[in-house]
């Protein structure tokens, strides 16, 4: 379903030996690969993946740990207006040496696993990818100070399934409060919830983003940056960051940051996303993140909402004969209205 909607979907890569290369569509199987991890005034701070820089052959897209060579690139003319985000695995070539003031042309962007999307506000009136090919959505919500917002945690599980993310909600700061009540309103839904605190032990946390790539958000004040450099000891002197803040003077876009985690793994930091593009997200989509659900919804009259006002929809039905949960049917009703509720995520 979010690949049905990635722009770059309409434009076929060059397939291998089946088409004769010509000087119109260059064929670029030669260059070099790369993953972006940040964007500032037009600059793409990306990693070279291992396998093409030193050889190394491990899978890049599950991040070996090894040290990656950082580069600078700028987007080549023949992607046009094709936009380039965070996430994406891209194919530079000219000078990706890495050295001070070098810069490399990015000149074909992968098709996208995954897109996460923004929502148009005043500043930009078109909802936009904020990061591609992440694989998981982690909801980082404080116990307390500030309270925990059930209705903003619902809004953020519905643009993870929407984009075909995994949720992950981590509640953290569990010295100010339990986390009893949002893991009973989660349980149903089958949502993977881990519980944090500062200076607790990062153990389970680590397990659940091992090997992947992840996408934290959460409002300020939660504690994303504590849990960040728990994770990663020296985020602030990662490559990446390092590259973007003495790069071209300090770090100041507000683009998603991705760095690699010590045990394997990625995670994309998204400071000044306030809300989530949620304007497209069809129900028919929303229902395809639960099986369960979407095999009982067959029954449906043509056109069910699924909401608790529809008088023949399947899902009562099948709470009736005892095939489905209540609490289940329920948690994704609610989920179901958050989505027409406007508000932040
Ligand atoms: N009591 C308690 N305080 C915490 C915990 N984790 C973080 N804090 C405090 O909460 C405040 C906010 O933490 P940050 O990590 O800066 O939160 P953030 O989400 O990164 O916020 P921004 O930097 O504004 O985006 C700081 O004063 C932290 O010391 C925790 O587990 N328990
Ligand atoms: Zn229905």
């Amino acid at each position: 379903m979010a690949r049905e909607r990635d722009e770059h979907d309409r434009f076929e890569r060059p397939r291998r030996h089946t088409k004769p290369r010509t000087k119109v569509r260059p064929n670029y199987d030669a260059a070099a690969t790369a993953r972006v991890v940040t964007i500032d005034r037009g600059r793409y701070t990306v990693t070279l993946d291992p396998s093409t820089g030193s050889g190394s052959g491990s899978d890049p897209s599950t991040g070996s740990g090894s040290e990656s060579r950082v580069i600078t690139a700028m987007k080549s003319r023949n992607l046009g207006r094709k936009g380039v985000v965070v996430g994406d695995h891209v194919r530079v070539v000219g000078d990706v040496s890495g050295d001070e003031g070098s810069l490399a042309r990015i000149v074909e962007v992968t098709p996208r696993r995954t897109v996460l999307r923004r929502t148009a506000d005043d500043d930009d009136p078109v909802e936009r990818i904020i990061v591609a090919n992440a694989d998981q959505l982690v909801i980082v919500a404080a116990l307390a100070d500030p309270p925990p917002r059930a209705g903003l945690i619902d809004r953020c599980l519905v643009a993870a399934f929407d984009a075909g993310m995994q949720p992950l909600v981590c509640l953290t700061k569990s010295d100010l409060g339990s986390a009893d009540e949002l893991v009973a309103m989660l349980e149903p839904l089958g949502v993977k919830v881990v519980v944090t605190r500062q200076g607790g032990d990062l153990e389970v946390v680590r397990d659940a983003l091992r090997d992947r790539t992840s996408v934290l958000v959460g409002h300020s004040g939660v504690g994303k940056s504590t849990l960040v450099n728990a994770l990663v000891p020296d985020a602030n002197r990662s490559v990446s960051y390092v590259n973007a803040v003495t790069g071209r003077g300090r770090h100041t876009s507000t683009s998603a940051i991705s760095l690699e985690l010590p045990f394997g793994g990625w995670i994309i930091d998204t400071p000044g996303i306030r809300s989530f593009g949620l304007a497209h997200v069809e129900v028919d989509d929303l229902i395809k993140a639960f099986p369960d659900l979407q095999d009982a919804a067959r029954d449906c009259p043509r056109g069910c909402l699924h909401t608790a006002a529809e008088p023949e929809c399947a899902l009562d039905a099948a709470v009736a004969d005892g095939s489905l949960a209540r609490e289940r049917v329920e948690s994704f009703r609610r989920i179901l209205d958050s989505m027409n509720q406007r508000d932040d995520y």
